[in-house]
């Protein structure tokens, strides 16, 4: 039975187209094949690998939900892959509310991912033809031609994402420096924003960039007008941004292609819920312009470009380095009311392409882009499966989408969520996928890709000839002999050799499965380890932030705490003086009254000073041993004189008096 693409149920992530490209190596031999279906629309393909491959590989073919061949023109992938149907949601004509959309290319290096998205030299991609068919849509609603200024300022003041919205013109002029946005046919006077914030981040030295000029025409979509609100005034806003190395980083700040150095600084973005988006995340300060018309859009679309990073590597001339984000936000409100704006976002993005480091001859930065690059899609893939594994089993796996800025950027915002349906009313986004491959190029990496990104799978195993279909073609079977006897191998024998070699077969079919699961599940398990590794990683940067964190934090405390104590301290030491100041003067004072008792002869007593106290002993006694010693000398005048009696009297009456001390005593102070 015919393997069918699974049906989709109506919020899966994506619908998945494959194109094929046009092969590089000419001589190279084909593995893929496309299978042939009654419609013209096929749906699945087969990969055989090289009948001289020496692993043995099963055949495995792949539904999607339709295949382009080789031959198949940008138009043809614009009209067969439901671009259409997203760009409606965003113009949001029937419905109150529009739907966001999400288009992507996922494939091989050099597949033809930015090729189908971007367009060439002489072809308009994907996205050139949906702005095309946007701007002639919307046509005289679009919000320039009515209103100007006013509604500048009320579609910046209702954006959610604290963006610096700019006009295409201001834009352009200040980043080409030529004046010549006027040349573009816009419908009225584009009001011109202060875009001094938006100067000043790129030097004066370097600026003069040449436009971008000669851009494709083909192919035209003249035809298609898709149906807008009749009621309601639009606006196109456009923003660009790259995801590199994990980080996101706007490519409308001009800051690479001024400075022409490709390592200039840059700031790497958020995607969040913000104040005024709690129900769905956002990339906050992004750079957006506002667009009055097509070639506008084109122009600001090549600008982008420019800033995003390009470097030569071994498996692509020009490969990109990182996964790009080109956002069409579609803004409509009613023009009687003046209602605030309701936004829809188209985002097409030009994811990096696979490559394995081996093939990309690339060193250091380059080599750990590629890790990078690798890991990402590897989360993506993981994602994909997980849908594809939800669909074949009815199970309800949780599709990990939050391991890296990538799969959080591309699915975040494509589940109904509480916060979503019961406030804000919107719709899960509706996502495209188209796959790109070269069914002569890389046959391990295409099929690794083609492995996860399929709607389903189914793996057969090449069948080995039997003997009785090497009897039915007419080969010589070589008979066998039993024993010496000579006589031929009896007929059931035959059969039993039959039976044998069938069951040989069905054995050898199981192994092959065996380890084609194995496999598989070997490649599984590598990424669920890489996985926990990288949930590791990212755990020890969380807990090294926190622990950063933390220790702001405690420093921020013990340092108001330094200073609360420092302020006390101070307080005190102000109060000490002041008490000091106050005994000082109370000192002084007292100086003061006392002199002034001085001068009212009013004595006042101290204590006399123990060194004088001591000074008068000493005195005291000197003059004791002084007057033993008189005495001594008068006793023996006396015994030589006449009148001795008399002399002795006198002496003994003279005795040293201490004035001061008589002044003590007469106060009643005692010195003892
Ligand atoms: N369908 C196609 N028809 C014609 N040329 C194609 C087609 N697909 C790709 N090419 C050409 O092949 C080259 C490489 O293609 P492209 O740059 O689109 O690859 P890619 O998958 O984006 O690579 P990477 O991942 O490295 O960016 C380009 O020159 C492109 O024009």
């Amino acid at each position: 039975m015919a393997m069918e693409p699974p049906p989709r149920p109506t919020n899966s992530l994506f619908d998945v187209f494959l194109r094929l490209r046009p092969s590089i190596s000419a001589n190279a031999a084909r593995f893929l094949d496309v299978e042939e279906t009654s419609s013209n629309h096929p749906t699945h393909i087969t990969i055989k690998p090289p009948s001289s491959d020496h692993r043995k590989r099963a055949v495995e073919k792949f539904a999607f939900t339709r295949v382009f061949e080789q031959d198949a023109v940008q138009l043809d992938i614009f009209n067969g892959t439901g671009i259409l149907p997203l760009i409606e949601g965003v113009l949001a004509a029937e419905s109150k509310h529009g739907r966001d959309g999400l288009l992507a290319t996922l494939g091989v290096t050099g597949s033809g991912k930015s090729h189908t998205i971007l367009g060439s030299k002489s072809q308009r991609g994907m996205t050139q033809m949906a702005l095309d068919v946007l701007f002639r849509s919307i046509g005289s609603q679009l919000v320039q031609s009515l209103y100007g200024a006013p509604a500048f300022s009320s579609i910046a003041s209702s954006d959610a994402s604290d963006a610096h919205i700019f006009t295409a013109t201001a834009f352009l002029d200040s980043m080409y420096g030529d004046n010549q946005s006027e040349r573009f046919p816009s419908r009225g006077t584009t009001p011109m924003p202060d875009c001094s914030s938006f100067l000043s981040t790129v030097s004066r030295a370097a600026k003069n960039i040449p436009r971008p000029s000669l851009m494709p025409q083909e192919p035209a979509v003249q035809d298609i007008v898709l149906a807008a609100d009749p009621n309601a005034e639009y606006a196109i806003v456009v923003s660009m941004y790259e995801v590199y190395n994990d980080r996101i980083f706007d490519l409308l700040t001009g800051r690479v292609t001024k400075s022409k150095n490709p390592n200039v600084k840059r700031r790497a973005l958020l995607f969040k819920n913000t104040e005024h988006s709690p129900d769905r995340k956002v990339v906050a300060g992004l750079t957006k312009i506002i667009c009055g018309c097509f070639e506008e859009a084109l122009m600001v679309l090549e600008t982008g470009l420019m800033e995003r990073k390009v470097a030569g590597t071994g498996s692509n001339a020009v490969s990109s380095r990182s996964h790009g984000f080109f956002c069409i936000e579609v803004k409509k409100r009613n023009p009687q009311r003046k209602s605030s704006w309701s936004s829809s976002t188209l985002t097409i993005v030009d994811l990096a392409g696979s490559e394995r480091a081996r093939n990309a001859k690339t060193a250091g930065e380059t080599l750990a882009e590629a890790g990078k690059i690798n890991e990402s899609l590897m989360y993506l893939g993981q994602c994909m499966q997980m849908q594809s594994d939800n669909q074949e089993g009815n199970r309800k796996n949780i599709v990990p989408f939050r391991q890296c800025k990538l799969t959080e950027l591309l699915f975040s915002n494509s589940f109904t969520t509480p916060a979503n349906t019961s406030r804000h009313h919107h719709t899960p986004q509706k996502g495209i996928m188209i796959v790109t491959a070269d069914p002569k190029g890389d046959l391990n990496a295409t099929s690794q890709i083609l492995r996860y990104s399929a709607l389903a799978r189914e793996v057969t195993v090449p069948r080995i000839p039997s003997t009785t279909s090497t009897i039915l073609s007419g080969a010589p079977l070589t008979k066998v002999n039993s024993g010496s006897s000579g006589r031929q191998t009896p007929h059931n024998s035959w059969e039993e050799l039959d039976a044998a070699n069938a069951e040989i077969q069905r054995l050898t079919s199981e192994i092959e499965i065996f380890a084609l699961r194995l496999n598989e599940e070997m490649a599984r398990r590598k990424a669920a380890e890489q996985s926990w590794r990288a949930a590791e990683e990212h755990m020890l940067d969380l807990e090294q932030e926190i622990r950063e964190e933390c220790f702001a934090e405690t420093e921020t405390a013990v340092e108001a705490e330094r200073r609360r104590w420092q302020a006390a301290w101070d307080a005190e030491a102000d109060q000490h003086d002041e008490h000091m100041d106050r005994k000082i003067d109370v000192v002084i004072r007292a100086t003061r009254a006392q002199a002034n008792a001085q001068k009212q002869e009013i004595k006042i007593y101290e204590d006399p000073d123990p060194e004088l106290r001591e000074r008068v002993e000493q005195l005291e006694r000197e003059n004791e041993e002084l007057r033993s010693r008189l005495e001594r000398r008068e006793q023996e005048a006396m015994a030589r004189s006449a009148s001795p009696v008399k002399k002795q009297r006198v002496l003994k009456a003279k005795k040293w008096e201490d004035p001061e001390g008589s002044a003590m005593m007469r106060s009643g102070i005692d010195f003892e």
